[in-house]
């Protein structure tokens, strides 16, 4: 499934699917369980906090069909209605970078309920170790972003930096003394 959405997200950036689909082939995958026990006062407290994904593409199971998960879209927090039988999918900040910004990483978090636990799973697409990501779609035009790097190194700034909103995609950027493209979201 996730190599399907990469092959439209290909198609619809003008990049080669072959070019995308083999950072994502042999790439890590990695899954985290998550469970939210009842909380008695869950205004109070978060079950997960703001991040976005530093993947690719996040598949998302919500396991026992009680919701919990917010996107935040233009500074406002939504939450996502459980859909039975359907996944959630989230762009990961990768795709965000690789569109050079045209796609934008979701930053999402999980509340927690006073009467009845939840259990997620998300299964996350990474490319390949060795692999390198890069504002592919960048032009003279659209000049880049983000900089140039490969995964390995990727990685470690995110296991190695706290887990806070987009922090980790800004570091990713090139610094620009130009004020920030109003086309961009965030
Ligand atoms: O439990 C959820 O709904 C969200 C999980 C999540 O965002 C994550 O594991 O990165
Ligand atoms: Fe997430």
């Amino acid at each position: 499934m996730a190599m399907t959405l990469f092959g439209m997200i290909a198609g619809n950036l003008n990049i080669e699917v072959r070019k995308l689909k083999g950072l994502f082939e042999d790439g890590m995958e990695a899954i985290r369980m998550s469970y939210y026990p009842p909380c008695p006062s869950p205004e109070l407290v978060v079950g997960l906090r703001p991040h976005s994904d530093a993947s690719g593409l996040t598949i998302l199971n919500q396991l026992n069909a009680v919701e919990g998960l917010q996107v935040k879209k233009d500074g406002i927090w939504f939450p996502v209605s459980f859909i039975p039988d359907a996944f959630i999918v989230n762009l990961g900040d990768i795709i965000e970078i690789i569109s050079n910004g045209l796609y934008n990483s979701i930053e999402h978090r999980a509340t927690v309920n006073s009467e009845k636990e939840r259990m997620s799973i998300a299964v996350f697409y990474n490319p390949r170790f060795d692999g390198e990501i890069a504002p592919f779609t960048a032009s003279q035009l659209n000049p880049p972003l983000f900089k140039n790097i490969i995964m390995e190194d990727y990685f470690k700034d995110f296991f190695t930096q706290s887990f806070n909103g987009k922090s980790h995609l800004e570091r990713m950027k090139i610094p620009t003394t130009h004020p920030p493209n109003p086309s961009s979201t965030y």
